[in-house]
């Protein structure tokens, strides 16, 4: 990490320039008049590629030592029947998928030898909140083979669960009992990229910083980004509609994807795999995959449009008042950044102490400020950039919306910067455990839950950051506030049925009572499953069973999840 203190103090220059602007621009940090190097965030280290988010690399503080072994099985802790209509795994079935798939690395087996460690990765997630009990992997390497699999598994009611990254933070990746875990991790070649309409196809196992990484060499980039690039791929993107850091640039996948190749539950191959901008023929029936999470087919391929890559990128972090002066500075920076707006990320202080005290790195501001946001820019004139930046920085300081701030000078301060906001997910279960809740609600009311949250879990006598026997140690509001979309997390120091219920169903009726969505850009996976009604009518419940029953009349994809 290089030292932080080497961005430059924006607010100390600005308020030195009494705010007029030929001053201040000879005033002008160099940052703002230099072009920062291509890919200025998308190259992510080592450490970055084998966690699932990044940031937190260590832990000064200590992390409650859990094995996946310790974790409750979901079906538990969420009170679940096995479906007895659903056959148990034979020896006959293992050795089918064995002959299918040739090579040992392939298929790991649970049922005919003892393969538990090699299973935990597959039946646990990352916040080592959930836990299922599959006694099979299989990993398939071509879509001919998915749909071999699937096929025998629908003729002999075989559950299957489609697993990408396994990066999911609502339980939807892992099974629930002893489904099948069809990972796609095999499924992992660019299949073409055509770089005068930016369409790239490609399996559905790529995983995402890969697919950018060789975009980058072609001057292009993938429309989405987020903390688990390292590690999720870009058909499980897609299967959870991920939306991530750049929608409020590059839009959702409902968007960008042209086309998909998927395998429905009787082993039909869905070839529409097509590259077309447009393409007005009847229903789009791809776009029910997408955020689909895997319960009425298995995403093979993907074909999506790829923008230019911007070469000029600048990422400033500044620190605000209040919330009312984030929503004023939202305003300015789309009045004045407009088209090279590329993110506008909140985080409020408490996220961000919570990411200190976690990795024992500092923030790039001295003081602490209730708010701080980041701000990224991505266009394709360094100079044009710049002086746009500086005008906004100049504005939002003179008018005291923004009361501190730094603009990243190199790649490494600019990743430095995104570190305390992309650190804040995995921050916040490093004390024992989490629950995260992930939200759309209209920018006006949109932190006032988090404000609420506290002080219910205050009167409940829940929560204290030093009383170790308080079973909450923080609520934290961070999110992209260009999507209104929040990410409310209450780090534990366990996972706690008492502090749930404090929580559940009390924040998703919040959020109905503003019109909002329970979620965003998570999915419902297991998690939130019983809690769909908070968002969708009971007609809309309804349309999507039948969509289900259509595509899936066994039931066999993805089981005891949200529908
Ligand atoms: O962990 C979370 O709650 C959010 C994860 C991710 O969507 C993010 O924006 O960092
Ligand atoms: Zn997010």
């Amino acid at each position: 990490m290089a030292p932080i203190h080497r961005c430059l103090p924006v607010a100390r220059r600005l308020r030195l320039s009494n705010t007029a602007f030929q001053q201040a621009a000879r005033l002008r940090p160099a940052s703002l008049s230099q072009q920062l190097p291509q890919q200025i965030r998308w190259q992510t280290t080592e450490a970055q590629a084998t966690t699932s988010a990044s940031g937190v690399d260590h832990a000064p503080q200590s992390q409650p030592d859990r094995s996946q072994k310790d974790i409750k099985y979901s079906a538990d802790s969420y009170g679940i029947q096995r479906d007895s209509r659903f056959k148990k795994l034979s020896a006959e079935d293992v050795k089918f998928f064995k002959d299918l798939l040739g090579s040992e690395s392939a298929v790991i087996d649970g049922l005919t030898q003892d393969a538990t460690d090699d299973l935990e990765g597959f039946n646990a997630d990352w916040m080592k909140k959930y836990r299922g009990q599959a006694k099979l992997v299989v990993k398939p390497q071509t879509t001919e083979q998915v749909s071999k699999i699937m096929k025998y598994c629908n003729d002999n009611l075989l559950a299957v669960n489609p697993q990408g990254g396994n990066t999911g933070l609502v339980g939807g990746s892992v099974p629930v009992f002893d489904e099948i875990v069809l990972n796609l991790g095999r499924m992992n070649k660019i299949r073409s990229f055509d770089d005068v309409s930016g369409i790239l196809v490609a399996d559905a196992g790529v995983v995402l910083e890969a697919a950018d990484s060789y975009l980058a060499e072609r001057g292009h980039i993938f429309p989405l980004d987020l903390g688990a690039k390292g590690s999720c791929h870009i058909g499980g993107n897609i299967a959870t509609n991920a939306g991530g850091l750049r929608l409020l640039r590059y839009g959702s996948l409902h968007g960008t994807v042209l086309g998909l190749e998927a395998v429905l539950p009787d082993g039909t191959i869905m070839d529409d795999l097509s590259k077309l901008r447009k393409n007005n023929t009847g229903y789009d029936i791809k776009q029910l995959f997408i955020g689909g999470e895997g319960t009425i087919g298995v995403v093979t391929g993907v074909s999506i449009h790829c923008p230019q890559r911007s070469p000029a990128v600048n990422v400033a972090y500044l620190g605000l008042p209040s919330y009312e002066h984030v929503q004023k500075a939202f305003r300015e920076a789309k009045g004045q950044l407009s088209e090279i707006l590329s993110a506008f990320e909140l985080m409020d202080t408490e996220s961000q102490q919570l990411y200190v005290r976690a990795t024992g790195k500092s923030l790039p501001l001295a003081d602490e400020h209730p708010f701080y946001c980041l701000i990224e820019t991505s266009g394709s004139n360094p100079d044009h950039d710049s002086e746009k930046l500086t005008a906004f920085l100049e504005h939002v300081m003179a008018e005291e919306i923004v009361a501190d701030g730094v603009v990243a000078e190199n790649e490494t301060q600019a990743q430095n910067l995104w570190a305390c906001r992309e650190g804040v997910s995995e921050a916040s279960q490093h004390f024992g455990g989490v629950y995260k809740y992930d939200l759309s609600i209209p920018l006006p009311d949109l932190y006032q839950l988090v404000d609420d949250c506290r002080a219910r879990m205050r009167e409940l006598d829940l929560i204290s950051i030093d009383d170790e026997s308080k079973p909450i140690l923080d609520v934290v509001g961070y999110g992209h506030m260009g999507d209104s979309n929040l990410h409310l997390n209450v780090a534990t120091r366990r996972y706690d049925k008492e502090v749930e219920k404090a929580l559940e169903p009390w924040v998703y009726e919040w959020v109905q009572k503003r019109q909002g969505s329970i979620s965003a850009e998570h999915g419902l996976g297991l998690a939130k499953k019983a809690f769909v009604g908070y968002s969708r009518s009971e007609t809309m419940i309804k349309l999507m069973k039948q969509m289900k029953a259509f595509f899936d009349p066994n039931g066999i994809m993805n089981p005891y999840k949200y529908i």
